[in-house]
């Protein structure tokens, strides 16, 4: 394939290649339940998702009324965490034609990576699960550096990891908008995750509903000049 443009792919999980948030909803209950707290509906847990577990327990902690408290949520998280990584995979489903995609993109050619912000042990559980990984040689998690996303950091990470200078970064949220334009790549916004804003008001260069559509756009902006 000709790549005079952006020279890989880098996915985001939660809400782009996977839809995660009914494992995290249960792992949600979970440490409720064990603090007897109020659970909270999973429309809340999918409005909580994007930041990272850490603020993912926080705002879980503000929406049953905690009071900000470091220890108990440092406790929170471990709870959390001890739970979602008992099972990340349970109730967790690809999105439709993503699998195919990644397929098509790698013959290809294309060197692909995955920058999310779940933690770097479930996100590579879960791509095993879904026998990912071998799609997806570069993994950086949440807890991989010591910033996360919307910092530029961690997409740079993961094209440090592949040996290219730039990429289209594919994802679902306001975070991975943030995350692409700090770090100057080009972003393909995924409509069908998590984002909370109408799609016209997160920066992107390419937009899609299906997956089915991607291979097509990555093929256009691999021809694009360099960002
Ligand atoms: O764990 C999160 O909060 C979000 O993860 P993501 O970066 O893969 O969307
Ligand atoms: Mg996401």
């Amino acid at each position: 394939m000709e790549v005079p443009g952006v020279k890989a792919v880098v996915f985001d999980l939660d809400g782009t290649l996977v839809d995660s948030a009914p494992d995290l909803h249960a792992a949600a209950l979970a440490m409720l339940a064990a603090d007897s707290l109020p659970p909270i509906t999973f429309a809340q847990t999918r409005s909580f998702i994007g930041n990272g577990v850490p603020t993912l327990v926080a705002r879980i902690m503000a929406a049953v009324g905690l009071p900000e408290d470091p220890d108990r949520h440092a406790d929170m998280v471990t709870a959390f965490l001890r739970s979602y990584n008992a099972a990340p995979d349970n109730l967790t489903t690809l999105y439709p034609g993503a699998l195919r995609t990644l397929q098509q993109l790698e013959a290809l050619g294309c060197p692909m990576a995955l920058c999310t912000n779940k933690p770097e042990a479930p996100a590579r559980a879960i791509l095993d699960s879904f026998d990912l990984s071998r799609f997806l040689p570069v993994v950086i998690g949440g807890d991989t550096l010591a910033v996360k996303k919307p910092d530029p950091a961690p997409l740079r990470a993961a094209l440090d990891g592949l040996g290219v200078e730039s990429c289209l970064y594919v994802g679902d949220s306001e975070v991975d908008a943030a995350t692409a334009q700090a770090s100057g790549q080009p972003f393909a916004l995924y409509s069908e995750g998590y984002r909370k804003s109408p799609v016209e008001q997160i920066p992107h260069q390419h937009l899609f509903d299906h997956f089915d559509a991607l291979p097509g756009i990555v093929e256009t902006a691999l021809r694009l000049p360099a960002a």
